[in-house]
């Protein structure tokens, strides 16, 4: 997968550079590239804001740098996009985006290309976004209901959780089956050694050796922690297995 991601603060995105996915980068399975919005640009003072229309506060990013940025990206790219014919994915995190949920990095890491459009101030020209949707399929996505100073941190994150799919990038794939939210529950506790930890004892069942009994402890534990924090996760009530709902009678 490649993964160009453009910014005013490349420096931002070196921590792409570390651990798992600075491993993937190094080993070609990741194909990352970072790009400064403002080697877009052609005046002396590098510019990439000005004053809203409409007035007030903050700057807003103008949409010529990041169009001719976007172009560049396209172009470069535009042989292996075309092999598969499928446009590549602008993904720009936004407070005012669609939720970034397991379901969405599962959904982009089956993409060939992904371009990370990291914005800043109070946001990017609205017609950029217009424009782009020629040349890319265009997701604006929230990471949650907060506000961050710039894409860069969302990016990061977004990179990791869709990365991290990508086959190869994490050593054992089993690893990715048994997570938070691949099943739509919360993850259950992990412990490891010692059994006792200043008078805090590891659940017997973990040391039973019954895996039968064990996977069911740990559904069981899954479920009490969604309740207890997402209920929100959690499937309508659904009948008990046998039961005649009214509508059903
Ligand atoms: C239409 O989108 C844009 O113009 C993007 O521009 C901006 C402007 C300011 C901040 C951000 C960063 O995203 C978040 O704050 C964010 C993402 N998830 N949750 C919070 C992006």
């Amino acid at each position: 997968m490649r993964i160009d991601v453009v910014t005013i603060f490349p420096e931002y995105l070196q921590a792409l550079d570390v651990s798992l996915i600075g491993k993937a980068r190094r080993e070609g399975l990741l194909d990352i590239r970072i790009h400064d919005l403002r080697d877009h640009t052609s005046d002396r003072h590098r510019t990439v804001d000005d004053t809203p229309y409409g007035g007030g506060a903050g700057m807003v990013m103008k949409p010529e740098p990041w169009a001719l940025a976007l172009e560049a990206i396209a172009a470069s790219a535009a042989d292996a996009d075309d092999a598969d014919g499928a446009r590549p994915v602008l993904l720009v995190p936004t407070p005012s985006g669609t939720l970034f949920r397991q379901s969405v990095a599962q959904e982009l890491a089956g993409a060939d290309h992904l371009v990370v459009a990291c914005g800043r101030y109070e946001g990017i020209d609205e017609r950029l976004f217009e424009w782009a949707a020629e040349l890319f399929e265009v997701r604006l996505v929230s990471l949650g209901d907060y506000v961050l100073n710039g894409g860069e941190v969302a990016a990061l994150a977004m990179i990791e959780a869709v990365g991290r799919l990508v086959p190869g990038v994490v050593g054992n794939p089993e690893s990715l089956v048994e997570e938070s939210h691949s099943d739509g529950l919360l993850e259950y506790p992990v412990y490891t050694k010692p059994s006792s930890w200043r008078e805090r004892d590891v659940p017997e069942i973990l040391l039973s050796g019954d895996h039968g009994r064990i996977a069911a402890w740990r559904h069981d534990q899954q479920l009490a922690r969604t309740r207890a924090r997402r209920p929100d996760l959690l499937p309508p009530e659904s009948t008990v297995p046998g039961d005649k709902t009214v509508s059903d009678l």
